[in-house]
């Protein structure tokens, strides 16, 4: 799963000594040769925005951005590539921690009277001594939802593509949840909005955190409830309904999208009616 393996005591500023580095710079990550994160002092890497994010296992962590040029020896590569590269759990890691210095690159000035801000220390935050405005890290609700209809060998998935997805992949649909809208109502206007159909009998499923650069994924699973296949042009480039024994090019495993498809696909294949059964959550 892409999250956090533990709850650090993140504290802003320069970590004393020697720490295990998440260097970043417009998404990708610095890794060495050997895919390993770079482990030494601060000044070692020409550095800004600098986090320690505390302890794992004996071991300090810091989060930063390189200000400069790769140093030899290093190669950047983007966040999402990593999956499958590095282990899951620092694949999490390195997930929160480009959380921590977007938040602390995009949060330098109070939003209400522009003075600078300053880290709280008592909590990952920060606060204008001017104004007393608080501002904490942004995590954007997601709200995904696989919709079916059919059973057993029957049973077909909607799913869409938009225009920069991968050539032939579809996936499920999503959608940033609206400021006061509930998690179902978000759900039901995207899948209105992006295909043109309604759903009935939402069932959550699983989250996933999906730092790109601050969503939260909430996973869920529909059943078709009318209406034709309608595209948002400006977002959908296709949208199909396909059977669960033809599926097309899929997102990748780790995926909050891919667990729900598999997740649907499996119900179909084990039982007459996969849904007569408690949902047990992932
Ligand atoms: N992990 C997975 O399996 C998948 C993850 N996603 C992620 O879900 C997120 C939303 O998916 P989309 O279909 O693109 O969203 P969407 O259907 O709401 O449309 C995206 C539009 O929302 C607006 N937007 C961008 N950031 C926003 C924010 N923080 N709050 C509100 N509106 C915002 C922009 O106009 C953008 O063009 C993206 O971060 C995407 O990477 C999408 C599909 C699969
Ligand atoms: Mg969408
Ligand atoms: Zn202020």
């Amino acid at each position: 799963m892409v999250s956090r393996p533990t709850r650090f005591d993140i504290q802003s500023g320069v970590p004393q000594g020697e720490a295990r580095w998440f260097i970043l710079q417009k998404g990708r990550l610095l890794l060495h040769e050997d895919d390993t994160l770079p482990i030494g002092r601060a000044e070692e890497f020409g550095l800004e925005l600098t986090n320690s994010l505390g302890q794992l296992d004996g071991q300090a962590y810091a989060a930063a951005q390189l200000a400069g040029e790769v140093p030899a020896g290093y190669a950047l590569s983007p966040l999402r590539s990593l999956f499958g590269r590095l282990s899951e759990d620092l694949f999490g890691l390195a997930g929160f921690a480009a959380q921590v210095v977007d938040f602390d690159r995009t949060h330098l000035f109070c939003g209400h009277c522009a003075a600078p801000l300053a880290f709280t220390g008592y909590e990952y935050a920060k606060a204008c001594p001017e104004c007393g405005l608080s501002v904490y890290p942004r995590v954007a609700p997601v709200a995904m939802v696989l919709i079916r209809r059919g059973v057993g060998a029957d049973m077909e998935l909607l799913l869409a593509r938009g225009p920069n997805f991968p050539p032939d992949m579809f996936s499920a649909l999503a959608g940033f949840v609206q400021p006061s809208e509930t998690l179902e109502a978000a759900a039901a206007r995207e899948v209105l909005e992006e295909v043109g159909v309604k759903i009935k009998n939402l069932s959550y499923i699983l989250s996933q955190p999906w730092p790109f650069p601050h969503s939260l994924m909430i996973g869920f699973d529909a059943e078709y409830d009318g209406g034709e296949i309608a595209l948002q042009p400006e977002e959908i480039e296709d949208a199909r309904w396909f059977s669960v024994s033809n599926l097309p090019a899929l997102p990748p495993r780790f995926s909050i999208a891919r667990q729900l498809i598999d997740r649907a696909v499996s119900r179909s294949l084990a039982a007459p009616d996969p849904y007569s059964v408690p949902h047990d959550l992932l």
